[in-house]
């Protein structure tokens, strides 16, 4: 039966607000007589802001107050950024949906130039992104890199006080703030790759309430799922942290998946590519296979590992 109410636990952000609002919105569309109700929460990723990603803990940072408002029931569901999510779930928890993606690209933003190939000699580009930064070197190995961490917002103001020539974004949180016009430039696949499920948007629930499971399922679209499950299970065959350059592209057709997964190396802006087709029943072994390629070619040593 389908439950009387369902509590949306979420980060403060204006992107992780728009996102909560935007599932709230299909489930009662969904579910007419359903009360959806949002749990605004603070979580630790969001209030360190002056350490890198990496040296607090990572990205399952950003979920674990939304994880224990579940587990003592101030909250039946959570919303996220798909990439955000780490590629190994916490135990007793699941991903019943995963919203139809939307533009997976990154976005060049600038005031000033219209391209990454306009910017001038030593031009400085904000991103904390380790994969953002091993692509810029790829291409632009004379770029001056710097660290931007903080939401959407405060990252353009930084842009806007004359911090940066330019900066690199999701196109998807953008668009979804109403930012579109930011965007000069889109860097989009197969010459650059996006993080691992960058651009869905996934739903997080308790593995033991079925009745909120199958309440949130009817909001899953199948051909994301497919195309994320091979790039988050090609980034967990990789070793599964956001400390590591690492992005992954799978588009879903009617002969298959095709999976593009790169390991980049920040300090030399080198990049490992490696591509390989699967059926749409096998996604996690798509995954597994890029993997397999890319280690073929060394990815260890980038890797750290
Ligand atoms: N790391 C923060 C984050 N997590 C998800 C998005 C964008 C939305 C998405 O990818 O679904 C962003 C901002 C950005 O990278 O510019």
């Amino acid at each position: 039966m389908t439950p009387s109410t369902l509590r949306i636990a979420t980060r403060k952000s204006a992107l992780a607000l728009w996102q909560a609002e935007h599932v709230a919105g299909l489930l009662r569309a969904a579910h007419p007589g359903l009360r959806v109700e949002l749990v605004p929460l603070s979580t630790r990723g969001d209030e360190i802001l002056d350490k890198s990603l990496a040296t607090i803990g990572g990205k399952g940072l950003f979920l674990k107050e939304l994880e224990v408002a579940m587990l003592e029931d101030r909250a039946d569901l959570a919303v996220h950024s798909l990439k955000d999510v780490p590629s190994e779930l916490e135990p007793g928890f699941a991903l019943p949906a995963i919203l139809p993606r939307a533009d997976a690209a990154d976005a060049f933003v600038s005031n000033d130039y219209a391209e990454l190939m306009a910017l001038p000699h030593g031009a400085r580009v904000g991103t904390s992104s380790l994969r953002r930064q091993a692509q810029l070197r790829a291409v632009r190995p004379d770029l001056t890199l710097l660290d931007l961490r903080g939401n959407v917002g405060t990252r353009l103001q930084k842009l806007d006080a004359g911090h940066y020539e330019a900066i690199l974004l999701a196109c998807a949180g953008l668009e979804r703030l109403g930012l579109h016009d930011r965007i000069r430039s889109r860097l989009a696949a197969p010459s650059w790759l996006p993080a691992p499920g960058q651009a869905a948007i996934a739903i997080e629930a308790r593995a033991d309430q079925p009745a909120v499971l199958e309440a949130l399922a009817v909001l899953d679209d199948a051909d994301t799922r497919l195309a994320v499950t091979a790039e988050r299970a090609m980034n967990q065959a990789l070793g599964g942290s956001c400390t590591v350059p690492v992005g992954a592209w799978c588009t879903v057709a009617e002969r298959g998946l095709h999976l593009r997964g790169m390991v980049g190396d920040v300090s030399s802006g080198r990049l490992l590519i490696a591509e390989d087709s699967g059926t749409v029943d096998d996604a996690l072994a798509l995954g597994d296979k890029v993997a397999q390629a890319l280690f073929a070619q060394g990815a260890e040593a980038l890797l750290g590992r």
